[in-house]
C-alpha cells in the first residue's frame, strides 16, 4: 500500500522568536510549613536570556525544579509551547526540550569530558539496546552521528584540550563548562542554568557569559538562569524576574529592576 503525503506535518508547532515559550501561572510550592514559592507568575519568551534573581532562600532553585518537573507545585500551572503541562518528570521535560545544569556540578567524575558529554546524548539515542551492545549496523551509524554532534559541542566550548581528561581532575570553571556541554548535547530548546558562574573568577565569568550568549546566537536556545553576580545579570539578560521570600517582587528589563525600590530593599535586607 502506498502512503500519500498529505502535507500535514506532525511534531511541535514552531514558536517564533519573541513569542511566549513557557508560562508559569500562580505557582505555589510548600515544604511542610515553608512556603518556597507563593503564587508566582511570569513567562519566558523564545530566544531570550531570562534571569531569575533574589537573595538566598528566595525560591529560585525551587522555581527551576518546578519548571523541569523535579518538584510538583501544590497550586498553579505551567504552559509549554502553548500546551498545558500535566504532572511531569525531569526526563519527560528533557524529552520535550528542557535541559538544566545544577548549582553544584553534577557530572560523572571518573568519566572523561568526552564521555560525560556523550552521556548527554542518551536521550537522543533511537537504536535499541541489542544493537548498541553489538556496536554494529544502525548502532554504529547512530554512534558516529552522536560523536559528530559531541565533537561540535567540544569545539564550540573550546575544551578540545581536556576531551580525554576525567572531569574529577578538572578545575571548577572547566567542570561547569563540561556540564554546560552535557546539557547542550540534548539540543535543548530551553536551557535552565542554576548559578552557572558560581565559584568562578572574573576571567572565567567573562568566558561563561560569552558562551551563554553564543549558545543563544548559534543554536537559537532560550536560556533561563539563576545568578547572584548582578554585573553578569545586567550584562547578559534581556529580562529579569526577582523573587524574595517566595514572592515575585519585580519583573522587567535589567534597567527597570535595578531601579525598583522593592528590589533594592530586598538586597539590603530592609524589613517591611
Ligand atoms: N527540598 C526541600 N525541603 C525543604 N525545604 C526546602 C527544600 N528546598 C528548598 N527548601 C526551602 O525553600 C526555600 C527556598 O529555597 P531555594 O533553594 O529555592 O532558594 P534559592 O533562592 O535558590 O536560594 P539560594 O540562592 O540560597 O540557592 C528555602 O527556605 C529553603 O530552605
Amino acid at each position: 500500500m502506498a502512503f500519500v503525503d498529505t502535507g500535514r506535518k506532525t511534531g511541535p508547532k514552531p514558536i517564533a522568536a519573541g513569542e511566549v515559550l513557557l508560562e508559569v501561572e500562580g505557582i505555589s510550592l510548600a515544604f511542610g510549613g515553608v512556603k518556597a514559592l507563593n503564587s508566582i507568575s511570569f513567562d519566558i519568551r523564545k530566544g531570550e536570556v531570562r534571569a531569575i534573581i533574589g537573595p538566598n532562600g528566595a525560591g529560585k532553585t525551587s522555581m527551576l525544579n518546578v519548571i523541569n518537573g523535579f518538584y510538583h507545585p501544590q497550586h498553579g500551572r505551567i504552559t509549554y509551547r502553548g500546551e498545558l503541562r500535566r504532572r511531569q518528570r525531569p526526563d519527560t521535560a528533557a524529552a520535550q526540550g528542557i535541559s538544566r545544569t545544577f548549582q553544584n556540578v553534577a557530572l560523572f567524575k571518573g568519566l572523561t569530558t568526552l564521555d560525560n558529554i556523550m552521556a548527554g546524548r542518551a536521550l537522543k539515542m533511537n537504536v535499541g539496546f541489542f544493537w548498541q551492545c553489538l556496536r554494529f549496523g544502525p548502532a554504529l551509524t547512530e554512534e558516529i552521528e552522536h560523536r559528530r554532534k559531541v565533537e561540535e559541542i567540544i569545539d564550540f566550548l573550546e575544551i578540545e584540550h581536556i576531551r580525554k581528561v576525567p572531569v574529577g581532575k578538572l578545575p571548577y570553571g572547566l567542570k561547569k563548562r563540561v556540564e554546560l556541554g552535557r546539557a547542550l548535547a540534548q539540543e535543548p530548546e530551553l536551557l535552565l542554568l542554576d548559578e552557572p558562574m558560581a565559584g568562578m573568577n572574573l576571567e572565567e565569568k567573562e568566558d561563561m557569559s560569552r558562551f551563554i550568549l553564543d549558545v543563544r546566537e548559534q543554536f537559537g536556545t532560550t536560556i533561563a538562569l539563576i545568578e547572584h553576580d548582578m554585573g553578569v545579570v545586567m550584562d547578559i539578560s534581556d529580562r529579569v524576574v526577582v523573587l524574595d521570600y517566595g514572592r515575585k517582587i519585580a519583573d522587567g528589563t535589567p534597567d527597570e529592576v535595578q531601579k525598583n525600590q522593592d528590589v533594592i530593599d530586598a538586597y539590603l535586607g530592609v524589613q517591611h
